[in-house]
């Protein structure tokens, strides 16, 4: 089934020169005036052609959203820092005290109000909140406190180190870890895992489809839980239930208590890493640990390795797995597979296996992690 949704929003001049049509009549940033520091140069260059919400999919890619809806916001209240400078300025491979404070964002009571005025665009199997029109209306509305969406705009950044870590774009490792599931039939069922680093929060959701028993989502950006993965994870249980209710119509009158059933399996993180091990496992006196932990992108920023070394090497159970998925070389932050590998190796924590080399376009890498000694 199709949802068709109204725009009832209009783009300020200034923020309509940034952006400019593309052929499917959707948004695109102009990319003369927006580029990707993260991925270095090749990554700029390949922006510079279309810097749209899913200009960083494989050439190739079977992912083309084909649907669009109106929005609403909230603001970013997080803007609880510990002795982080948050000028727009920084540069990613400026060495920052990271130490957002993390918190867990309670599930919402009224599931509808998520999606109002959402904008959805559709993935096979997936459905995916376009975070363009999101930061658009962010931007647009002015709001006060901390907003990473005028800071990643006016410093030309998906990053800015310990202020903006990039949750707001679904970045192309996703697309390669969601693509391994499907071939090396990835199992799920039962499991706990974690989506650290979710952004959008895609690989949590296909856990969900998969039959993960619990899933936790974990983003830096508070905004980003709040505008991007919550209502994706919505979307998709609300989608999930609907194509079961075609099959079978007589489980309609359940739908609602099904999403709300679906989305009481997930929970919602926003903070540093560190903060976030120190949250999880004083929350809960035994705090049972994750079978699986999938993590895009997320090594880009060498100043993080040991607090994400940490993370993983505490609340990952003794029999568990990380499923990792990077590009070989971040250009400008200056970290990548290499580096983290050896800082793995030389803490001899874990064991790492690659499980791909995706060697188009931009080098990317798959790899997985287990306990060197479970017991
Ligand atoms: C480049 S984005 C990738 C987002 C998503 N995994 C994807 O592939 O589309 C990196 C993600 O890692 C998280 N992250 C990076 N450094 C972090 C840190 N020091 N503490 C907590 N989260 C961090 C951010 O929340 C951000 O969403």
């Amino acid at each position: 089934m199709r949802m068709t949704f109204r725009f009832n929003f209009t783009i300020e001049d200034h923020l309509a020169n940034k952006l400019a049509p593309i052929e499917d009549g959707g948004l695109a940033l102009d990319s003369s005036k927006e580029s990707s520091v993260s991925e270095g140069e090749e990554g700029k260059q390949r922006d510079r052609k279309c810097s749209t919400v899913h200009s960083d999919l494989p050439p190739n890619h079977l992912w083309k959203p084909d649907s669009v809806s109106s929005a609403a916001f909230s603001q970013d209240t997080d803007s609880s820092f510990k002795g982080v400078n948050s000028s727009s300025n920084l540069e990613p491979h400026e060495k920052q005290p990271c130490l957002r404070v993390a918190k867990e964002h309670s599930r919402p009571n009224d599931i509808k109000k998520v999606l109002e005025n959402k904008v959805l665009e559709t993935l096979p199997g997936l459905q995916d909140v376009n975070v363009l029109i999101v930061k658009t209306i962010l931007l647009k509305e002015n709001f006060s406190g901390e907003n990473i969406v005028s800071k990643s705009f006016s410093s030309h950044s998906d990053l800015i180190t310990g202020v903006y870590e990039g949750g707001l774009k679904v970045w192309e490792c996703t697309f390669d870890l969601l693509t391994y599931f499907t071939k090396a039939k990835v199992k799920f069922a039962g499991k706990k895992v974690l989506d650290l680093g979710c952004g959008s929060g895609l690989l949590g959701i296909i856990a969900s489809k998969g039959g993960a028993r619990e899933i936790h989502f974990q983003d830096y950006n508070s905004l980003v839980i709040d505008e991007v993965t919550l209502p994706n994870v919505i979307a998709n249980s609300t989608l999930e239930n609907e194509e079961n209710d075609l099959k079978e119509p007589e489980v309609k009158r359940g739908r609602k208590s099904k999403v709300a059933q679906k989305l009481h399996q997930c929970r919602f993180f926003s903070g540093e890493w560190s903060e976030f091990c120190k949250l999880v496992l004083g929350s809960e006196k035994l705090f049972e640990k994750y079978d699986l932990i999938l993590t895009s992108e997320t090594i880009y920023n060498p100043d993080y390795y040991d607090s994400l070394h940490q993370t993983l090497f505490r609340l990952l159970d003794k029999h568990g797995q990380v499923l990792l998925a990077s590009k070989a070389h971040y250009f400008g932050v200056g970290g990548g597979i290499h580096l983290f590998q050896k800082f793995v190796e030389e803490r001899n924590v874990f064991e790492i296996r690659i499980l791909e080399i995706i060697d188009e376009g931009l080098k990317r890498v798959l790899l997985e992690m287990t306990f060197k000694c479970p017991s």
